[in-house]
């Protein structure tokens, strides 16, 4: 199976951990756009999405799926995403598609966090991908000076503008041994509106793609 087959097996699979008729949380790139399409072929599975960016809001339309907004929940259940990688612990990266700042918010309200991904993302140690750091853009140098000490090599993301209106600097060559100290220790720097480290808030529920079937991993 190649790895769009792994992500189209998960994104069905997840769909029984659904309570119908119930308004959920959608995350963001390809992983969840398979999902969306999945939910499409249930009818009135679910009442609608919060979405974490307008691309998974453009496919949600499309698919029918009726999108609410996050101000108008007094509470949410469940949250789906992807992630570029994640550990045996369920700490994430995440923010390859740049949807970190929402994907973050919307994880932090809701009571169950579900990522599903294909097993090319399953790693001992976070930081082969690099890691995206979401800021604003008046900060740029003096952020990227003081992830610079951290160890790593932070670069500004070409070309890319998030859907807040802010630039990504993605640090390269960065292991993270202990991911909810750094994630705590990148959000102290002034300008930086999130990382893409999900370490205390990490998943509650890991559903692994591989070649011979779905796997779960639970937190501990
Ligand atoms: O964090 C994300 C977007 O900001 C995605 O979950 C992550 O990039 C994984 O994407 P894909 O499903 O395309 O592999």
């Amino acid at each position: 199976m190649n790895s769009n087959e792994l992500k189209k097996s998960v994104a069905m699979a997840v769909l029984d951990y659904i309570h119908p008729g119930e308004i959920i949380g959608i995350g963001t790139g390809s992983t969840v756009y398979y999902f969306i399409k999945a939910l499409s072929t249930v009818k009135n599975l679910i009442r609608g999405a919060i979405s974490s960016s307008n691309s998974s809001t453009f496919f949600l339309k499309k698919y029918g799926i009726p999108v609410y907004n996050l101000n108008d929940m007094k509470s949410l259940t469940l949250y789906i995403d992807s992630a570029d990688e994640i550990n045996f612990k369920l700490q994430m990266i995440k923010g390859g598609g740049a949807a970190l700042t929402n994907e973050k918010i919307i994880a932090s309200v809701a009571k169950e966090f579900i990522c599903i991904a294909d097993e090319s993302k399953l790693v001992q140690v976070l930081g082969e991908f690099p890691l995206p750091v979401e800021i604003i853009p008046m900060a740029t140098s003096c952020v990227l000076n003081k992830l610079k000490m951290l160890g790593g090599k932070p670069k500004v993301r070409k070309n890319v503008i998030t859907d807040n209106g802010n630039i990504i600097i993605d640090i390269y060559n960065f292991k993270i041994s202990d991911p909810i100290a750094m994630e705590k220790k990148i959000n102290s720097f002034p300008g930086v509106v999130s990382v893409g480290l999900f370490a205390i808030r990490k998943a509650d529920v890991a559903l692994i793609s591989t070649a011979s079937g779905i796997k779960k991993i639970t937190r501990n």
